[in-house]
């Protein structure tokens, strides 16, 4: 009974926050208004009396006279006139009163400007929750109660909106300044570059490789996609990124940020969602995050960022509408499948790791969920945080929202790996254009898999495709695929090695085939 009293106090004042920011960020958007409209009169007000100024100036004293009591239009020359007896007299407060005018205008310019340009510095006008003198983290250290707690958070999201809004279209120059303004992050995130060369996995015991000579590297702020049929060698390939490969022997480097380090020395700022949910069905969504920034962030950040931190996933994956709901088990039935997923997602995103590693994160999803699963990681890459993923079948749309592709085939050989909007250049230069209205990563794989011949006069040119790119890429090959590279270079025409050896080349080609896939 404590515990339920006490999550309904907690909930009832997160609501009464929420509601407050709300008003908030509407009151700000009034007085934004107000603002500009008031600048707006300001710069008539000041053109208007400068250019009456400086004709007044120009004017005889007599004009100046006739203009003065000419004018009935209720400006400040005709207050002047009615005001002032003395046509000396008049002409002097005329000229005091319109530089009196002149400097109150220039000084709500000068108000306004430094309102734009620090909208935190002035009173009245601070719709922050937080005391604005203070620093982030003592504005943070120094809120005890829900309510506090909740306001900032709130505050900082709608912050964040606010600033994502101003940078929807996402052009280069508003991705750097959303990437390099300070004021709405609480942490920066340290960067993590991880390269790997040459990596080999063979099982223990027998010679069977899992990964062969995977060279390459992700990059902080991009979202990497590792694709390949189904065995192909994804799970081992994230698993050995992550230092989870058991019962293998491994060859070749990784390299993190260019030091040959331990990836277990960043486990700390390191997330893994695994393929198959580790979410508790037994405790409601928030429950579960909560639990997870709790055990993950570390001891000594104050409450109100771990707050703000749990808040913005919950926000950024869409799962408000659920934060109270029950996951479920198999027995009792809870979220659906897609928000169970992007919980999954959320206990790692909470930790705010520098580098995140998801295996079939959309898997079983359909392709809006998935699109609003990776808008949310798309905006964590734009924290700088390295993001690599496998991903089965992506819609194109979807496929067009990663940075970099992964491309396996059978044997955990490379058949591509670079930007992704390269990909079908690469494969073009190769004589395997996509045919019109088929998904590219659909037609890759659909060739690597064997099912579709590639457009090419050949039968076997897809299982050449991982020495293919040994060679693009100048990469030394492995001793038993040397033969057969050399063939492929001397090759002028460049579509069909077999074609082109002798039938008892063919006959070994056949057999090396035979050991790279260990099928045929
Ligand atoms: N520890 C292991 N012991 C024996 N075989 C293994 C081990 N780990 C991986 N394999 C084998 O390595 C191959 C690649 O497995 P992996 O799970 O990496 O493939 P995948 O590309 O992720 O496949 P899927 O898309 O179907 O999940 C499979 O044939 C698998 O049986």
């Amino acid at each position: 009974q404590v515990l339920t009293t006490r999550a309904r106090r907690e909930a009832k004042s997160r609501e009464a926050a929420a509601r407050s920011v709300r008003e908030t960020a509407r009151a700000r958007e009034r007085w934004r208004v107000a603002r500009e409209a008031t600048k707006q009169h300001a710069l008539g007000l000041q053109a208007k009396l400068s250019r009456k100024f400086s004709r007044n100036k120009s004017i005889s004293r007599s004009e100046e006279m006739e203009v003065l009591s000419d004018d009935k239009t209720g400006t400040a020359d005709a207050f002047l006139t009615s005001m002032v007896p003395g046509v000396d007299n008049a002409s002097q407060q005329s000229s005091s009163i319109l530089k009196s005018e002149k400097k109150e205008t220039s000084d709500l310019l000068k108000m306004m400007k430094e309102i734009d340009e620090n909208p935190d510095s002035n009173e009245g006008f601070n719709l922050g929750v937080a005391p604005a003198h203070l620093k982030k983290n003592k504005e943070a250290k120094d809120m005890h109660t829900h309510s506090q707690i909740f306001k900032y958070a709130y505050g900082q999201l709608e912050k964040e909106r606010a600033q994502e809004q101003q940078f929807k279209d996402l052009t280069f120059s508003g991705v750097i300044s959303m990437a390099t303004n300070t004021e709405t992050k609480t942490s920066t995130r340290p960067l993590i570059e991880v390269a790997f060369k040459d990596l080999t996995l063979t099982l223990k015991g027998k010679k069977k490789h899992l990964l062969r000579c995977v060279t390459g590297k992700i990059i902080p702020g991009h979202v990497s996609a590792v694709m390949g049929p189904s065995g192909a060698g994804k799970t081992t390939f994230l698993n050995a990124l992550a230092g989870k490969v058991t019962g293998c022997t491994m060859s070749g480097l990784i390299l993190i940020n260019g030091k040959s380090l331990s990836i277990h020395s960043y486990k700390k700022i390191t997330g893994f969602v695994p393929q198959d949910d580790i979410v508790h069905g037994n405790l409601t969504v928030e429950e579960n995050l909560w639990f997870s920034a709790r055990c993950r962030l570390p001891a000594n950040m104050p409450k109100a960022d771990k707050v703000l931190i749990f808040e913005r996933v919950i926000e950024s994956l869409g799962l408000q509408s659920v934060r109270d709901s029950l996951v479920g088990t198999v027995e009792k039935r809870g979220i659906s499948g897609g928000q169970r997923k992007r919980v999954n997602v959320g206990l790692e995103m909470v930790m705010e790791p520098s580098l995140l590693i998801l295996d079939e994160p959309t898997s079983g999803l359909d392709s809006t969920s998935s699109q609003l699963l990776l808008r949310a990681l798309r905006r964590e890459a734009l924290e700088g945080v390295n993001i690599c993923m496998v991903v089965h079948q992506p819609s194109y749309t979807l496929f067009k929202m990663f940075d970099d592709l992964i491309l396996l085939a059978k044997g955990g050989l490379t058949v591509y790996h670079g930007p992704a909007k390269k990909v079908e250049e690469y494969f073009s230069g190769l004589g395997m254009n996509v045919p019109d209205r088929v998904n590219p990563p659909d037609h890759f794989i659909d060739i690597l898999e064997g099912i579709v011949k590639p457009n090419t006069n050949t039968d076997d040119s897809y299982k050449m495709l991982p020495i293919r790119w040994m060679l693009y890429k100048g990469y030394p090959i492995p001793p038993d695929m040397q033969q057969y590279a050399a063939s492929i270079a001397s090759s002028s025409k460049d579509a069909n090695p077999v074609d082109e050896m002798s039938p008892a080349d063919a006959g070994a080609w056949s057999n090396l085939l035979w050991e790279i896939y260990g099928w045929m």
